[in-house]
């Protein structure tokens, strides 16, 4: 691709969106925490892990993803683990990141929800007095499994209420819509939480519209499916509701054979406040630069439109105006030299 817009792509501030903790484990690190936690893997080796990320679907992924997730058991891993994404995020030239993290998967391993929370949230203190990196926290529930599992987590996390940004829906998608949640999300609502919710990534367009209806999702995780539904796109336009798209997640799973099919292009033309995030980078072969230089490489999309998924990647984040206005000042700084 041409070399000035992809020197804009890695060097024009940007946040993050949509990424899941667990899904930066890289498989050496998931190796070298096996090692000094004595977790037994049913991998040979680094290489033959990497080899099992050949995924069909959502669920092909996700068995391997929460697989890989049972190193992790002390205050530490979870640090190094957050750690490890934040170093590249800010490779990256990330200044913003809301990050999704699943208790589920560690609790029902015995682990106690204080060392992945603590683990998480020091990594994210730690990066933004290194590099003035802000964070937050966004805490999933798992969809496969029930609200009252869901309602039993919320009631973990609420001593580390100040700790978390917003509440989110992860996991397998069909079979399990959001209405499914819609009780617990409610009484997040009520804390001040900020609401997201996964819709429409394999699932049907009827999916964001009840995380929309039932959840009062603020953001669409995915939500790439709404271009089945011309009515809920132009709905997603009116209410500038944003879409958290992850092109090579789709890759990947099978959502689009190949990126050239993205939608990514056409949801933007359609006047949706699209972002570009990197979902489970470990796994799906990228973080966020990767994800925009593919996209890019991919579609017709212009230095224009990286200005406005720069752009959009602040007004889509749960910061305080003050300092999204910042923010949305250094991107029209950056694109104005
Ligand atoms: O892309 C995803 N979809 C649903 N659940 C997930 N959990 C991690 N990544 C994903
Ligand atoms: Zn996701």
């Amino acid at each position: 691709m041409d070399a000035t817009l992809r020197n804009i792509l890695e060097k024009m501030p940007k946040a993050e969106l949509h990424i899941h903790i667990e899904g930066s484990l890289e498989p050496e690190l998931i190796f070298a925490l096996a090692r000094r936690n004595g977790v037994a893997l049913p991998y040979a080796s680094v290489d033959a892990l990497r080899s099992a990320y050949a995924f069909t679907d959502l669920q092909s992924f996700l068995d391997i993803y929460y697989a890989g997730a049972s190193v992790l058991l002390a205050e530490e891993d979870f640090y190094d683990m957050t750690m490890a994404y934040l170093q590249r995020a800010n490779n990256d030239n990330v200044r913003h990141v809301e990050l999704f993290f699943d208790p589920q998967t560690h609790t029902s391993r015995g682990v106690a929800f204080a060392t992945v929370v603590n683990g998480i949230h020091r990594a994210v203190q730690d990066a933004r007095e290194k590099w003035g990196m802000t964070g937050a926290l966004i805490m999933c529930f798992l969809r496969h499994l029930s609200e009252e599992e869901a309602f039993a987590t919320l009631e973990a996390a609420l001593p580390y209420r100040d700790k978390l940004i917003g509440v989110g829906l992860d996991s397998s998608e069909r079979g399990h819509p959001p209405e499914k949640f819609a009780r617990v999300f409610a009484r997040c609502k009520g804390l001040g939480l900020h609401l997201v919710a996964h819709a429409g990534e394999e699932g049907p367009p009827a999916y964001i519209t009840t995380a929309l209806d039932d959840l009062h999702a603020e953001r669409i995780d995915h939500g790439v499916a709404c271009m089945q539904d011309p009515a809920l796109v132009q709905r997603l336009v009116r209410q500038q509701t944003p879409l958290t798209v992850c092109p090579l997640s789709n890759l990947k799973l099978c959502v689009f054979k190949r990126l050239q099919d993205h939608n990514l292009l056409a949801l933007l033309e359609a006047g949706i406040v699209a972002t570009v995030n990197s979902d489970d980078p470990a796994y799906f072969g990228g973080y966020i630069n990767d994800n925009f230089i593919a996209a890019f490489e991919a579609l017709p999309l212009t230095r224009e439109h990286a200005r406005r998924l720069a752009r959009n990647s602040f007004s889509a984040a749960f910061l305080a105006p003050e300092d999204k206005a910042r923010r949305l000042r250094e991107v029209e700084a950056f694109f104005s030299q």
